[in-house]
């Protein structure tokens, strides 16, 4: 390996994608165990690598040299191999301060909770020292001797300004997961969340249905990235590359869910809509089908709606860890808070509106049986679709112009990313 990655758990990263858009290389994911590790390092056998979880640490042992910060921080990032000599770095300390001025994200004067005391919390500390927090409080599950409990957060902390997850806590495979419960934060300004997988952490999306502004892990890691590659190559890239790669990665991988009334035209648009962009379509309808193995209309006769809104929440919370898809749900999926909060994390959520009177009566739609009934289901339901929904389109016109108008306003969503 010549530049890469080396770490103990490496399935994740996005690390590959990213330095090989930045550099022209080839950026490889070296997975090592802890007994391959220390055999790596004492071999030194590559030109420069980037160190994540769990040996940004124990690296530096191996190093000649260690700039001043990476020294400050006590972790190592960053590694570049000059004629035989190790030369130590920390990028997580200017993918962190990029962010945060990027985005304006007050810290000067401000009270900072920060969930988390592992690697990545040394460099986030430094930053915010750097950028003169008036007090940081680091929160742990299991109180420590710099850290504070969940519990002396929710009887003492309530007025934090800003909240920094550098915890696991909702890293996917666990998205449902959320550390903080954020509604009795009054002063709450902003949230950030260092991991990238899912998009939009459980943790982002509650401070977003709270009107707080949130920013997710992506975008230090490609801004660390950045700096990985002007130490790896001695060279300096413009700012504006983050930027770019930032909104390309979120475009190619941001899902679209379309949301709406039963028989709104959700699978017709969504079927052709994965086909034009490339991305994977799936309808929660038909996998709750095929998981029940029967009909929707004969687990409503059989099992009732309850026992299908469970099913449904399942099946949805399976398919909105899909990155890259297209997905159509069933016209209730909005009911349940849960659902909605699910299909946020890694998607664009779409409403696809249709005059009722287009709205088909029918048999095999359990809960469209008659005019009335749909238009009952309509009062309810247009409400919760208008709240969940990042944008909104009339399907009244030809399928064909109602999906490029689809696409046209997933392009105007990702600009503003
Ligand atoms: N713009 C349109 N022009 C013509 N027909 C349409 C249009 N939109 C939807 N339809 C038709 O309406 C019917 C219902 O569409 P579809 O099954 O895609 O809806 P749905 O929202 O997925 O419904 P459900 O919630 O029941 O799954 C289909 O026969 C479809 O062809
Ligand atoms: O997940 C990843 O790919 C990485 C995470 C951070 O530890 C970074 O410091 C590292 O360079 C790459
Ligand atoms: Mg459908």
């Amino acid at each position: 390996m010549k530049y890469g990655l080396i770490g103990e758990h490496l399935s994740h990263s996005f690390s590959k994608e990213i330095h090989e858009k930045l550099a022209d290389y080839t950026y490889d994911l070296c997975p090592l165990t802890k007994e391959e590790f220390p055999v790596f390092m004492k071999q030194h056998d590559f030109k420069a690598i980037n160190v994540t979880i769990p040996y940004k640490i124990d690296c530096m042992a191996y190093l000649d040299e260690i700039d001043e910060k990476a020294q400050a921080i006590g972790s190592v990032n960053t590694i570049v191999n000059r004629d035989g000599r190790l030369y130590g770095y920390n990028t997580d300390y200017d993918g962190f301060a990029y962010m945060l001025k990027r985005h304006g994200v007050p810290i000067q004067g401000q009270k900072v909770l920060m969930i988390g005391d592992g690697g990545a919390a040394k460099a986030i500390t430094k930053v915010l020292k750097d950028f003169h927090a008036k007090e940081i409080l680091k929160v742990r599950r299991s109180k420590s001797a710099n850290t504070i409990s969940y519990d002396e957060v929710y009887q003492q902390h309530m007025d934090a300004d800003i909240i920094i997850n550098t915890s696991p806590s909702g890293m996917y495979p666990h998205d449902d997961d959320c550390p903080l419960d954020l509604t009795a934060f009054k002063d709450l300004k902003y949230v950030v969340d260092i991991i990238y997988n899912p998009l939009r952490t459980s943790l982002c999306v509650q401070a977003n249905n709270q009107n707080v502004p949130s920013i997710g892990g992506l975008e230090m890691l490609i801004a660390q990235a950045k700096v990985a590659v002007e130490h790896f190559l001695s060279t300096s890239i413009e700012n504006h590359a983050i930027h770019e790669i930032y909104r390309d990665m979120m475009k190619e991988m941001t899902s679209i869910v379309l949301i709406g009334m039963p028989s709104s035209g959700k699978s017709s648009i969504g079927r052709q809509l994965a086909e034009d962009l490339h991305k994977e379509f799936y309808d929660v309808d038909t996998q709750i089908e095929q998981i029940a193995k029967k009909s929707i209309k004969d687990i409503f006769q059989d099992e009732g709606e309850a026992y299908f809104r469970d099913l449904e929440t399942k099946v949805i919370l399976q398919l909105s860890q899909k990155k890259q898809a297209v997905i159509a749900t069933g016209g209730g999926s909005i009911l349940r808070k849960q659902n909605v909060n699910a299909l946020k994390r890694n998607g664009m959520l779409c409403y696809i509106r249709r005059d009722i009177d287009k709205l088909l009566v029918d048999d095999a739609r359990p809960l469209s049986k008659s005019k009335a009934a749909i238009q009952e289901m309509l009062d309810i339901r247009a409400p919760l679709y208008e709240a969940a929904a990042d944008i909104c389109i009339d399907n009244n016109n030809d399928l064909g112009t109602v999906i490029e108008m689809i696409k046209q306003m997933f392009d105007a969503y990702c600009q503003k990313l």
